[in-house]
């Protein structure tokens, strides 16, 4: 939600960026492929203990991350199928991450699980709800972006494992929020 609303603040650089791909005619669905092989990089650089490196490579497939339903929106190409994909392997890179970073021991496998399954029901919440007709259910502290940027700050820093256990509690508090949303949209 608070990195959320800074989306219209970024939006003129990131369609400054997306230009010269659209004029080179490469499709969103393509970036949203790239953005996941570079999300899939940083998680494999995790495994390997590469912090810092894998903090980067996330900061940059964030951007890419960014990117595709930028250009989409540009040159008018946005699709439903689109957005499924988008959605989809926002998930594969969430699990990837929070995977790679227990495999590579960087912080208690055990809390790992709990931020990987808060992060996943934070996001299934919004589809579900949004399926039995909440309308946008973009709410809680700890929204992806969020989630991302705490990972990748403390990673920088060289202490993933604080961003592991911040996103673990951070996640489940907005799980709450979100059941509470979901409740108070859809109880009627
Ligand atoms: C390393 C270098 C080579 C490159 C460096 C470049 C940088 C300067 C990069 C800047 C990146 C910045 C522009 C973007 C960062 C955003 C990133 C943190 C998060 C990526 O989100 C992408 C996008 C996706 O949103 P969307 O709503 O489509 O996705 C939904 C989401 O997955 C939902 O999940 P959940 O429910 O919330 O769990 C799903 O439910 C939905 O299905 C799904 O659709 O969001 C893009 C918009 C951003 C929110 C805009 C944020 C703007 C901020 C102001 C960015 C601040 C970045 C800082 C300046 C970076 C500095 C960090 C430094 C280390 C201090
Ligand atoms: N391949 C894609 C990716 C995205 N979209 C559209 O953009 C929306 C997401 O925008 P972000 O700025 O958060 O990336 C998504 O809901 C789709 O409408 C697309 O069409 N094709
Ligand atoms: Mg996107
Ligand atoms: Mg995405």
């Amino acid at each position: 939600m608070v990195l959320n609303r800074y989306r219209e603040n970024v939006k003129g650089y990131l369609e400054a960026l997306v230009r010269p791909l659209a004029r080179a005619g490469v499709t969103p669905n393509t970036i949203t492929f790239l953005g996941l092989l570079i999300s899939l990089a940083g998680a494999y650089l995790f495994y390997r203990g590469e912090q810092v490196i894998a903090a980067l490579v996330l900061l940059f497939g964030s951007l890419v991350d960014a990117l595709d339903g930028t250009l989409a929106r540009l040159t008018g190409k946005t699709s439903r199928f689109g957005a499924f994909l988008d959605s989809t392997f926002d998930r594969i890179s969430d699990g990837a991450v929070l995977f790679g970073i227990a495999l590579g021991n960087l912080a208690d496998w055990r809390v790992a699980f709990i931020a990987f399954m808060g992060s996943y029901l934070v996001s299934y919440e919004r589809c579900r709800a949004e399926l039995a007709g909440s309308g946008k259910l973009a709410v809680g502290i700890a929204e992806r972006a969020e989630r991302l940027l705490i990972i990748i700050i403390t990673a920088l820093f060289g202490h993933v494992e604080y961003g592991l256990y911040a996103v673990a509690v951070l996640a489940w508090i907005t799980v709450i929020q979100r059941l509470y949303a979901a409740y108070q949209r859809l109880k009627e």
